[in-house]
């Protein structure tokens, strides 16, 4: 059986502790790998492989070498495209029509980008008067963080962590990686192209593990990290928080929502059709950024259901090669115990079952699998817990309301605020809703569209901090302003 190793000094080396935990294939519930759990001594010889480096070749690098080698690591995705695909998709079960639009591209765009604007980022200056007459000026100088511990999900794994790790190298920074224990292959993978790249051992550290009480815990509990980015569940952040307490470490948080789509009148409802469809329905509705609650005005109320009815039925459920099928399983059969419990209380709560609600029928190869049927309720109250907790499962309640005001104070009714989706062709309501709702994300009429340089990133309990072009550069570097006298 395939094993998976930790990557750390830029060699793959097996836990000293001799645990290994099973990476199991959400279609059929076959254990794929064993991977290789990290205990404190491995956590912590990757942490000074990422230390030691910084101070060595990598830490040397001028800019124009570093962003080469990160083109380069981006074209070893790219050159290695169909292994990463594979990879993915056995450890997600996602069909491979979807990873090789988004995850891999995205995997490699996040280098790219990344190492572009690294070298485009103007550092600010002030010249200022003294009481001499002389004067004085400012700059300031941008400089890596050290040494970054980055804790990544299990829904777009290649993305996610490259969405991190791409700035952090770009910055300067050196890195250790804490993939989820469900999705670990192609951080895995990934240290083989860091390698073949050029990028020097200890700059890029991966290690296997759960959260509490393992690899997580472990590293987060490191002191001589300088900093944690993370994006999973609103309570995971809590606790990192709480681990980046001590020692005053810095963090960015990307954590979990309950978003709102709005749907006026005014739209054009073939594309808050598709639009809607890809928002619950994408990734098997495992997508921080989808809307579990969509509301509706009411005038289209009955003809937005019955349409999106019409499209969630007409998904074709399948394994990742299977060419027609655009929904596969969950993650894991423990993620789909989560999923059917809302399921069941939606009944309980009296919702009205509008498509699916269990589990499919499936063919024997596939019985072992974490299939979940697409959702749509109606008619449940405000306060059920379907409407107010992150599912993360590839449902939706739609629900009508009256007026603009009403939309508003529903999608701002929750303690999440990542992401929100207007669908409207009035131009006008358009800018002002969007200026209204309480999320760091706002699409108008597309959803998941996304440009790398734009601030991204979650208000009230969805996050911390904001990544992406510039802002990514405010997390993993350090500003430090020179002011001379002259
Ligand atoms: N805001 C965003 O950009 C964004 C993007 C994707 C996913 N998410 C959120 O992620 C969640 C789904 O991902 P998940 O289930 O993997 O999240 P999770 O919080 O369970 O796990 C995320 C990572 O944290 C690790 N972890 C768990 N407990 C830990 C601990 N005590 N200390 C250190 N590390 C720990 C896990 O092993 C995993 O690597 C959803 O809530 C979703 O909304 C948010
Ligand atoms: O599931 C959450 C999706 C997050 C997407 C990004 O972080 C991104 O597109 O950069």
């Amino acid at each position: 059986m395939k094993e998976i190793k930790h990557y750390i000094n830029g060699q793959y080396v097996g836990s000293a502790n001799g645990k290994l935990f099973d990476n199991v294939n959400p279609v059929n519930g076959k254990v794929i790998a064993k991977v290789h759990e990290a205990g404190r001594d491995e956590v912590d010889a990757a942490v000074k492989a990422a230390r030691a480096a910084l101070k060595g070749p990598w830490g040397k690098m001028t800019l124009d070498e570093r962003t080469r080698i990160l083109h380069k690591v981006a074209d070893g995705i790219n050159d290695r495209f169909d292994e990463f695909l594979e990879a993915e998709c056995l450890d997600t079960g996602k069909p491979k029509s979807m990873a090789s639009h988004i995850d891999i591209p995205r995997g490699a765009a996040n280098f790219k980008v990344f190492a572009d604007m690294v070298k485009n980022v103007a550092a600010e200056s002030f010249e200022m008067a003294t009481p001499d007459g002389s004067g004085a000026l400012n700059y300031a100088v941008r400089r890596p963080k050290g040494v970054i511990g980055v804790i990544s999900p299990w829904n777009l794994p290649l993305l996610l962590m490259t969405w991190k790790v791409g700035p952090a190298l770009a910055c300067g920074n050196t890195v250790v990686v804490k993939p989820s224990e469900e999705t670990p292959t192609t951080t895995a993978l990934l240290g083989e192209v860091m390698k073949e790249a050029g990028v020097p051992d200890g700059v890029y550290n991966v290690v296997h593990g759960f959260g509490g009480d393992s690899a997580g815990a472990f590293l987060t509990a490191h002191p001589d990290v300088d900093g944690f980015t993370f994006t999973g569940e609103t309570s995971t952040g809590e606790v990192i928080m709480k681990a980046a307490a001590k020692g005053i470490r810095d963090i960015s948080l990307e954590l979990g929502g309950k978003n709102a789509g709005l749907v006026f009148a005014d739209c054009d409802m073939d594309k808050a059709i598709e639009g809607t469809m890809r928002s619950a329905f994408v990734n098997c509705g495992q997508v921080c950024l989808g809307t579990e609650r969509v509301y509706v005005e009411r005038s289209i109320f009955d003809e937005f259901v019955s349409r999106l009815k019409a499209e969630a039925e007409k998904l074709r459920i399948g394994p990742p090669d299977d060419d027609k099928a655009n929904f596969g399983p969950l993650v894991s059969l423990k993620h789909r115990e989560k999923v059917l419990s809302y399921y069941q209380k939606a009944v309980d709560d009296g919702a009205t079952v509008v498509t699916g609600g269990g589990v499919p029928d499936m063919p024997e190869e596939y019985a072992g699998g974490a299939w979940v049927q697409p959702t749509i309720w109606t008619g449940l109250p405000d306060d059920s817990a379907v409407i107010t907790d992150e599912i993360f499962g590839p449902c939706c309640h739609i629900r009508p309301f009256d007026s603009e005001e009403e939309a508003i104070e529903l999608a701002n009714s929750l303690p999440y605020g990542l992401a929100s989706a207007i669908w409207t062709e009035n131009v006008s309501r358009a800018h002002r809703v969007a200026g209204q709702i309480e999320a760091g994300i706002i699409w108008v009429n597309s959803w998941f569209l996304r440009d790398l340089r734009t601030p991204f990133g979650g208000s009230k309990q969805s996050g911390i901090g904001r990544e992406g072009g510039v802002h990514s550069l405010e997390f993993y570097t350090e500003m430090k302003n020179v002011c001379i006298k002259l």
